[in-house]
């Protein structure tokens, strides 16, 4: 089993580079598909599991692909296939993103009914309710979703019950090449929705308003290849910034943009970590003690659902009381059993976790239950007394490039390590730390 193996003590220091962002890269890459004409050109591509998937998900859709040194490759000029197996949906929700850009490609789409997964059931009824109202048909069986239209997507007015960013999305690449001018209220405003827009202008389509509640789509009859550059990813630097404040180390995060980290900036200030703007990213300097906060998760400007474990990781080392709400997924406190076997004092009242500490957090064998989870517990790993095992890494696999070789970059004690052979018995696990080879 692969695991990654963290012993606790040292302050992190230095510098960190963000890669490009996940959740901006997935969707320009489904949105390459509606491109009829040219090669696009996609830079700054984190060598992700997630972007390996989307790049099979897409070859199984008849595209060309190619994905070299950060660089992705998309062309989609031949005769498009347009089913998504389950395969691909079960392991990246992600891959729903391909039904925007078919169903206005070709008119017809059929996409895995993706399930529910660990941090709560994730309905798309938003997404569809989109499509439906650009006039397409909808139908639902055999574990399939299948969307079809016959002649273009028309423009119309739709307002999202609540901001998606997934449906925010989807609608917004159907809507580029639909007939028409559609307006879509009450969209998410995410960085990552804006990336997308400014994608999609330079394929040739007419996005405005991406980063505000109304985004306006006026379509398009065909979208080109394009050069585009992905934002770096917000959550990977805010993970790393939690790193270095619980740590109480000095680490610049280059690439971090504050813009895209304000309610995560005010929260680490609240808690007394010095948090200094420097021109190629944020200077992290963690405090002697940490105060603790409470804070709800909210869609974008408020703070990021995709911090929230991160955070309990840092609020376990502050002192005083902090509550925790999570607002957006309905069943993302998995990890709190997780930090309760390092020790951690965590109550859950219905969406609400109470945290008191400090807690001196103690080295366990622990499992990412989400990608978010698994970084959170390798951070608290960096301060916990003796050795923290971290076990289902494909989850961190899906969003974190090379984690551990970042961390070690900064002076932590943690590696990767696979032990097919390691039994629980106190020999093999002293075997194991040997071989691990820590600094
Ligand atoms: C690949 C990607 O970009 N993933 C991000 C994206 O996920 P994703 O796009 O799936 O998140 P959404 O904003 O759509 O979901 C937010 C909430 O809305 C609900 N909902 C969503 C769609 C819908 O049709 N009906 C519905 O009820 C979801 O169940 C969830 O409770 O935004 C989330 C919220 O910031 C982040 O945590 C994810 O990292
Ligand atoms: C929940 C996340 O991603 P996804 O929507 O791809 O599952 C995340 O990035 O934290």
């Amino acid at each position: 089993m692969e695991k990654i193996i963290v012993h606790g003590g040292n302050k992190l220091n230095g510098t960190v580079k963000v890669s490009g962002a996940k959740n901006a890269v997935l969707p320009v890459i489904a949105a390459s598909i509606l491109a009829g004409r040219g090669t696009s050109h996609i830079y700054d591509v984190p060598s992700l599991a997630d972007v390996y998937t989307m790049q099979e998900v897409l070859r199984n859709l008849n595209i060309d692909v190619d994905y070299t040194d950060g660089i992705f490759k998309v062309n989609a000029e031949k005769t498009l296939k347009t089913e998504a197996p389950f395969e691909y949906v079960r392991k990246m929700r992600a891959s729903f993103l391909v039904m925007g850009p078919l169903l206005a490609r070709v008119g017809k789409a059929r996409i895995a009914l993706p399930g529910g997964c660990a941090i709560g059931s994730r309905p798309i009824d938003q997404h569809l309710k989109g499509f439906e109202a650009m006039g397409a048909v909808v139908e639902i069986g055999n574990g399939f979703i299948e969307a079809r239209i016959d002649g273009r997507l028309q423009g119309t007015k739709i307002y999202l019950d609540f901001p998606s960013v997934g449906a925010t999305e989807n609608i917004m690449m159907a809507a580029a090449l639909a007939e028409g001018t559609t307006i879509l209220e009450n969209a998410a405003e995410e960085p990552e929705i804006v990336c997308l827009a400014n994608y999609l202008n330079s394929m040739g389509a007419k996005v405005r308003g991406a980063g505000t509640g109304v985004i306006r789509i006026e379509g398009v009859d065909s979208l080109e290849g394009a050069e585009h550059t992905v934002i770096p990813d917000r959550i990977e630097a805010g993970t790393f910034m939690v790193a270095a404040a619980i740590t109480g180390g000095n680490v610049l995060v280059e690439g971090a943009v504050s813009e895209h980290l304000r309610p995560l900036i005010a929260k680490m200030q609240e808690m007394d970590v010095q948090i200094i703007e420097e021109p190629t990213g944020l200077r992290i300097i963690g405090p002697e003690k940490l105060k603790a906060v409470d804070f709800k998760t909210m869609p974008h400007p408020g703070f990021p659902t995709d911090m929230q474990a991160q955070m309990m990781a840092l609020l376990l080392r502050a002192e005083g009381t902090g509550v925790i709400t999570e607002t957006v997924f309905e069943n993302r406190f998995m990890h709190v059993e997780e930090f309760r076997r390092m020790n951690g004092n965590i109550k859950i009242e219905g969406r609400s976790a109470i945290i008191t500490g400090p807690n001196s957090l103690q080295g366990a064998e622990v499992a990412s239950t989400d990608l978010r989870a698994g970084a959170a517990l390798v951070i608290a790993g960096l301060v916990a007394d003796g050795v923290t095992r971290v076990t289902e890494l494909k989850h961190i696999d899906r969003g974190y490039v090379d984690l551990t070789g970042k961390l070690q970059g900064l002076g932590a004690k943690v590696e990767r390590y696979n032990d097919t052979a390691e039994t629980a018995t106190p020999e093999t696990n002293t075997a194991v730390e040997a071989k691990t080879n820590l600094v």
